[in-house]
């Protein structure tokens, strides 16, 4: 009998991959995974190996990268390495560099309007491109829109990604616009390329082709994974989201206790069947939705489109439009600009999980989104308003944005080949500066730090806690 076999301690070591691919250096690391940059022995092809150390992870970005694969501004998978005892690898095209290092250029060499709108044009087709395959990214930031060498922005790191198949998902019943838009009949829907992509400014950038799996044998290769009755993907008991924290998760405080013992909201995930309820420890908290840190399971691709809004405004100001450091400072940053929550506004909100929970004292003069976005113009501030707008149903989707007077008006968004793309990433800049390490520093847990006063009420329900 073959003695049991054990798992490779590191990449370098495992020979079905090395046979194939010569390894160079690891050029970033992220909370699952360890991404190296490779040749492809066969024909010099430079590509990213990304070596997952999360199965759930690995699966939801090998299907979602699957269902994409013809879209242009997502990121190319050429093929993976899946078995049970070894961590997936990832064959990725590799992409130098991302949105983020764009703006830290652009705060030393400017960005012109044309080239800000082409890097807008280019996020909005791969977000359409998603949403209209029913897939929700979840964790949208400047720094997993990877960016070519030639200048074509692919969203990537689709690690939190989800497909909904089911209706019930997208914001509930209350937001027919939503489901109608978003959420294919399932009988329909059928995987990865027959959903065309948005036909407006997306220019025909098409992915690249070379050496990718045929469709036949790649997705009879997901089929297989999808079949393994072990993987029991997405019915772990926790979700990992990386460092994402979750009011029900803090680790560090007297509140976390309080809270801790008094509620959960439920942090596991329907199955992968695509029905059943979301975590709302999602995404990166600077560009989370207030649904989340408020602790919905219901969502939908809106939590995109709030995510949408801050990279904008971010690619506008040139800084982060909500740097909380906890989740009660993200939220009380978010009422600060835009005021408080109430049914008016978000009709609805006061069902949120965790609404009752906390309360913030009112906001009497929001400061608005034109106090952040100084010296933009008024259809720029509008393009952002429209996507950061409490209610979700009421956030424009990404290919109504692509119509937007804004993005086909002068100047116009100039050619790919006009931008000017900077030559190394944003996690290779981290060392050199200290605000990069405050960026990465937005996914701790801190929710103790940052807020002032904090008054915990006895109510019927148990206790509120006030946050001034
Ligand atoms: N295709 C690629 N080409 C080049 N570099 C890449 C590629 N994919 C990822 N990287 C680099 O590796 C880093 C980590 O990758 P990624 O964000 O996908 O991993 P992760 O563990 O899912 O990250 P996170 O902690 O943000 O969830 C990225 O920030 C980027 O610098």
């Amino acid at each position: 009998m073959d003695p049991p076999r054990t798992k490779s301690w590191s990449i370098h070591t495992r020979p079905d991959i090395t046979s194939k691919y010569q390894i160079l250096t690891r050029v970033g690391s992220g909370a699952y995974a360890d991404v190296y940059k490779a040749v492809r022995r066969a024909d010099s092809l430079t590509v990213a190996l990304k070596e997952i150390h999360d199965q759930q992870s690995a699966f939801r970005e090998i299907e979602a990268l699957q269902t994409l694969q013809h879209s242009p501004n997502v990121v190319v998978l050429y093929e993976y390495f899946w078995s049970e005892d070894e961590d997936a690898v990832l064959v990725l095209e590799y992409l130098p560099t991302d949105l983020a290092s764009v703006i830290r250029g652009a705060k030393r060499d400017g960005l012109s309007a044309g080239e800000v709108k082409r890097w807008i044009v280019q996020v909005l087709c791969g977000v359409d491109a998603c949403h209209r395959n029913s897939i929700v990214h979840r964790d949208l930031k400047p720094a997993n829109l990877l960016i070519s060498a030639d200048g074509v922005l692919k969203l990537a790191d689709f690690g939190q990604a989800r497909i909904l198949l089911e209706t019930g998902f997208v914001a509930g019943n209350d937001h027919p616009r939503m489901l109608e838009q978003y959420s294919p009949n399932p009988a329909a829907f059928q995987p990865p390329e027959l959903i065309p992509e948005a036909e407006v400014v997306c220019e025909g950038h098409k992915n690249q082709e070379q050496g990718a799996l045929g469709k036949e044998v790649y997705g009879g290769q997901l089929d297989d994974l999808r079949a393994k009755d072990s993987l029991d993907i997405d019915r772990e008991s926790s979700i990992h989201d990386g460092d994402a924290s979750c009011l029900a998760t803090c680790t560090t405080s007297d509140v976390e206790d309080l809270l801790k013992a008094s509620y959960s909201y439920e942090v596991e995930e329907g199955g992968n069947d695509g029905y059943g309820p979301l975590t709302s420890c999602v995404g990166t908290r600077w560009f989370r939705a207030p649904e989340l840190l408020y602790g919905s399971t219901k969502y939908g691709p809106e939590i995109d489109l709030w995510s949408l809004g801050c990279i904008l405004a971010e690619l506008f100001s040139l800084k982060p439009i909500f740097p909380g450091t906890s989740d009660i400072d993200q939220l009380s940053r978010i009422f600060n600009v835009l005021g408080n929550i109430s049914e008016e506004v978000w009709p609805g909100c006061s069902k949120l999980p965790d609404y009752q929970i906390i309360s913030f004292g009112k906001v009497e003069h929001p400061i608005g989104l034109e106090a952040c976005l100084p010296n933009r113009s008024p259809d720029e501030i509008l393009l952002v308003k429209k996507l950061l707008t409490f209610d979700p149903s009421s956030r424009a989707t990404a290919m109504e944005l692509l119509h937007d007077k804004y993005l086909n008006e002068e100047p116009l968004p100039v050619p790919i080949s006009e931008l000017r793309v900077p030559t190394t990433n944003s996690a290779q800049d981290e060392d050199s500066s200290s605000e990069w390490g405050n960026y990465k520093d937005m996914d701790s847990d801190s929710d103790s730090e940052d807020f002032g006063s904090v008054d915990v009420t006895n109510t019927n329900a148990g206790f509120s806690i006030r946050f001034s």
